[in-house]
């Protein structure tokens, strides 16, 4: 069946993709078609230009296609959101509470909650519950225009709930409309029972779980929380690098709370992307530059905890490509909207609508290394498409905390 949507008022997608994650200037560079069609079969793009020029080129495939006329709306790609920890049993909705009362999220953890609060739920909950509660969250993702997402493990850190955090992910993966993209992240905490002996649970993780991950071919990449506190950067690239040699790509949370060399390892290491980033040094910052390492920064966690955001801006300027995320997690961002992020890209870290629009869908795609099939509506891409309640994509990025939606094209099938 092919889907003809025509008379789209501004069809704002990224210019010149194809060449790896956008840095500086090429951010900003958008391909902007007005009065825009975009013509697609089977869930694949067949072609994207004016409405004049498909009617023109394509007359056979029109006369035989569904007709959708957007009134002149808005349509992006769906957007892509490369950091979450999506698939996690029950809520904490007191730590909000006792966060606002002047606790931090770092006293709250230490103190048993917070991460270790959620890997008890985790652990609990029974893979089918697991399963319920992810796909509500999935469900909502779409409802914001996001189609594909990537989704972390590490609310288990034991190699049983970590293993059915990574199969839930699979099974939504195969019967979701969502694209799920799986991250292991054992070293996402230290786990209770091992306080103390940091170094045996790290020994754990690459001697006894990676190489059961790897070998069920359950991630595609691996993640660690590389915090004072937490892991340090020696232990994190002790895991970081065992994943490597079993196919994994590193990704690493880094600098959040405190500077701590995180942005700085991931240029070592050679990481994807490097997450969160709040407190990275300068150092870091042109270290990841010059070693291409994403930025996947997180505007709503930063709000949240009431931490000022990461610097994004200086980050573009200093030539580092930029994602952006939700990291949807029951702690630091309970949340699933990817158009917020979007604003708060714009009103917390300073990007422009264009570079916010770009970080949210063909970086975001490069953080996960997507961006071959999503992140920009190309001939021969997938057909994610979203088709938006306002005209211009400046008015998308302009008018924050509202969800304007119309419709969502999942690989070409209409979602929403
Ligand atoms: N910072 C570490 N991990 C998550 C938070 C997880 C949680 O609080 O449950 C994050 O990326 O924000
Ligand atoms: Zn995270």
């Amino acid at each position: 069946m092919k889907t003809f949507i025509k008379h789209i008022g501004q069809l704002a997608t990224i210019a010149n993709e194809g060449t790896g994650a956008k840095k500086g200037q090429a951010m900003s560079d958008l391909n902007i078609i007005e009065d825009g069609a975009i013509l697609f079969r089977s869930g694949v793009i067949l072609a994207v230009g004016t409405t004049e020029q498909l009617k023109e080129e394509y007359a056979a495939d029109i006369q035989e296609a569904m007709v959708v006329n957007a009134h002149g709306r808005l349509v992006t790609p769906g957007l892509v959101d490369p950091h979450t920890h999506v698939a996690y049993g029950g809520s904490r909705e007191k730590e909000f509470e006792m966060r606002l009362q002047g606790k931090s999220y770092m006293d709250i953890m230490n103190a048993g909650g917070g991460i270790h609060a959620t890997m008890r739920m985790t652990r609990e909950a029974s893979e089918d519950e697991l399963f319920d509660q992810t796909i509500k969250r999935l469900d909502s993702f779409l409802k914001h225009g996001v189609t594909t997402v990537e989704g972390k493990s590490g609310y288990g850190m034991d190699l049983e709930t970590e293993l059915k955090q990574l199969r839930v992910m699979k099974k939504l993966q195969q019967s979701h409309a969502i694209d799920l993209v799986p991250t292991f992240m054992g070293a996402h905490a230290v786990p209770t029972e091992y306080k103390g002996r940091e170094g045996e649970f790290v020994d754990i993780i690459i001697q006894e779980m990676l190489p059961v991950i790897a070998e069920e071919g359950l991630a595609e990449f691996n993640d660690v929380f590389c915090e004072k506190d937490v892991y340090t950067p020696e232990q994190s690239e002790r895991i970081l690098e065992a994943g490597k040699k079993l196919g994994l790509t590193p990704k690493i949370h880094a600098d959040e709370i405190v500077s701590y060399g995180g942005a700085e390892l991931a240029a070592k290491v050679g990481a994807i992307s490097a997450e969160h980033l709040l407190k990275a040094s300068d150092e870091g910052i042109q270290a990841m530059a010059e070693a291409g390492v994403i930025a996947c920064l997180l505007p709503a966690t930063a709000l949240y905890l009431r931490e000022e955001a990461a610097q994004g801006r200086k980050m573009i300027d200093a030539g580092v490509a930029v994602a952006i995320s939700t990291d949807c997690n029951p702690g630091s961002s309970p949340t699933v909207s990817m158009p917020l992020v979007m604003n708060l890209a714009c009103i917390s870290m300073r990007l422009t609508p264009a570079e916010a629009l770009t970080a949210a869908t063909y970086n975001a795609a490069c953080a996960i290394n997507r961006q071959d099939t999503v992140g920009s509506l190309e001939k021969g891409k997938k057909a994610d498409i979203v088709m938006w309640d306002v005209k211009s994509y400046q008015e998308l990025q302009y008018l924050f905390g509202v969800n304007h939606v119309q419709s969502v094209w999942k690989n070409g099938k209409k979602v929403i």
